[in-house]
């Protein structure tokens, strides 16, 4: 009977010996391949735990699930010989609080299939419960499945988003054909379901069929109008634990530069007591930033910039007290490589990929920074996602 030891990067649990055994968390004991559930062990909470692939981790504690993400973060560091000075304590979002969903839809024989990807496949698995989403959001999603089945071709499939935001849900659907038949069913449906706007992505781009209200986030404060399928932190608790760290971090800057700044979820925060420069290569996102700054009389300079290919320069940055960087999941290797080569000694790092942030973090402090503080975040509970906000000094 061997013990297991650590959970690996994907959610198996991993021996002393190096074993991955899928289902199995840390502390549960292994003999001949059945797995002893341990005293951290937990009944799933979703009867589709194994079939959907939304989630890795349901079968862990909460202290399993705090660990995961530390010792993620930490081992990804390490493999670029990396560590921070102070660990701050995780946030996990708790269940039942993910306000965005990307799912897929599909018409087969059967009928309507509507869910998440199931893991490391292009099938879908058709969803009836889900614990991440609030219960708002699935409501959302179920009452969806008979106007997507009357709509969608056979044999064909839809991405559906869905954001649940203060003007009510906002929903972007591909695949379906623009018609006023379209219209007229979308529109019923979003007056029964409470939906603020609805959103047909066509090989032309993406265009409003109903909108009864305008959807809107508030940041800090200030109402910000939503695009269609514009980014947003997935919980607003996560949203929180990071605009918390990213506020410490710049407390006593006067002038920031919010790379990859979206629709301003730090810009806004911070512009209460700070000049800022938002950069972001979305331009929705960016004007609908700008028009809510304006109204708020907030000290925020917009730019729309593709910042892979146009990096801030040094001397651009030279002139900024902290830059704050959020990029997506390929990380920022050209800006770090710009910082790095500047006067710049703060940086207020937020990462959705540990892989790209150890990569940019080795490039940062080869240039003579270090990792002062890392703050690990697990707003997607129970996968195997892990995000982080990380305090650069030099
Ligand atoms: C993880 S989101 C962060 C957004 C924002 N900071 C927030 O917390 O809501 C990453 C942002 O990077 C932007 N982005 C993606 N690729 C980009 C690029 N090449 N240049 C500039 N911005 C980009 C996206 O539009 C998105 O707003």
């Amino acid at each position: 009977m061997t013990r297991i030891v650590r959970m690996a990067a994907r959610g198996d649990g991993v021996t002393a010996d190096g074993t991955f055994v899928a289902g199995a968390v840390t502390g549960d004991a292994v003999d001949g391949g059945r797995v002893i559930p341990g005293p951290h062990h937990v009944e799933p909470v979703c009867r589709h735990v194994s079939d959907c692939g939304g989630c890795q981790l349901q079968h862990a504690d909460e202290q399993v699930l705090a660990k995961f993400a530390v010792g993620r973060v930490l081992a990804t560091l390490a493999s670029v010989d990396l560590q921070p000075e102070t660990m701050r304590p995780v946030h996990l979002s708790p269940p039942k609080s993910r306000r965005r969903v990307s799912l897929r839809a599909a018409l087969t024989a059967e009928g309507l299939v509507l869910g998440f990807n199931q893991e490391g496949s292009h099938s879908i698995f058709d969803m009836t419960e889900c614990h991440v989403m609030t219960d708002a959001l699935l409501a959302c999603v179920q009452s969806l499945r008979p106007v997507i089945a009357g709509l969608l071709k056979p044999g064909w499939m839809s991405a559906v988003a869905i954001t649940e935001t203060a003007g009510g849900f906002d929903v972007v659907l591909s695949n379906l054909e623009p018609s006023p038949k379209t219209t007229s069913v979308l529109s019923t449906w979003a007056k029964r379901a409470g939906a603020a706007r609805v959103s047909l992505e066509t090989h032309m781009g993406v265009e409003t069929a109903v909108q009864r209200a305008v959807p809107t986030m508030r940041f800090a404060g200030v109402d910000v109008e939503l695009p269609p399928g514009a980014f947003l932190q997935a919980t607003a608790d996560g949203e929180a634990a990071l605009v918390a760290a990213v506020r410490q971090m710049c407390e006593e800057a006067g002038r920031v530069a919010d790379l990859f700044s979206g629709l301003g979820t730090f810009a806004l925060p911070l512009s209460d007591h700070a000049r800022i420069m938002a950069v972001d290569g979305a331009r929705p996102a960016v004007q609908a930033l700008a028009t809510a700054a304006r109204r708020a009389r907030r000290r925020i300079e917009v730019q729309h910039r593709d910042l892979f290919r146009q990096p801030l320069a040094a001397r651009e940055l030279d002139k900024f007290d902290v830059v704050v960087l959020d990029p997506p999941r390929a990380g920022a290797k050209a800006q770090a490589e710009m910082i790095a080569a500047s006067k710049v000694d703060n940086i207020a790092y937020v990462s959705c990929n540990p892989n790209t942030f150890a990569r940019d973090a080795r490039i940062l402090c080869a240039a003579g920074f270090r990792i002062a503080e890392l703050w690990p975040v697990g707003q997607f509970r129970w996968s195997t996602h892990v995000e982080l906000a990380a305090h650069f000094i030099r």
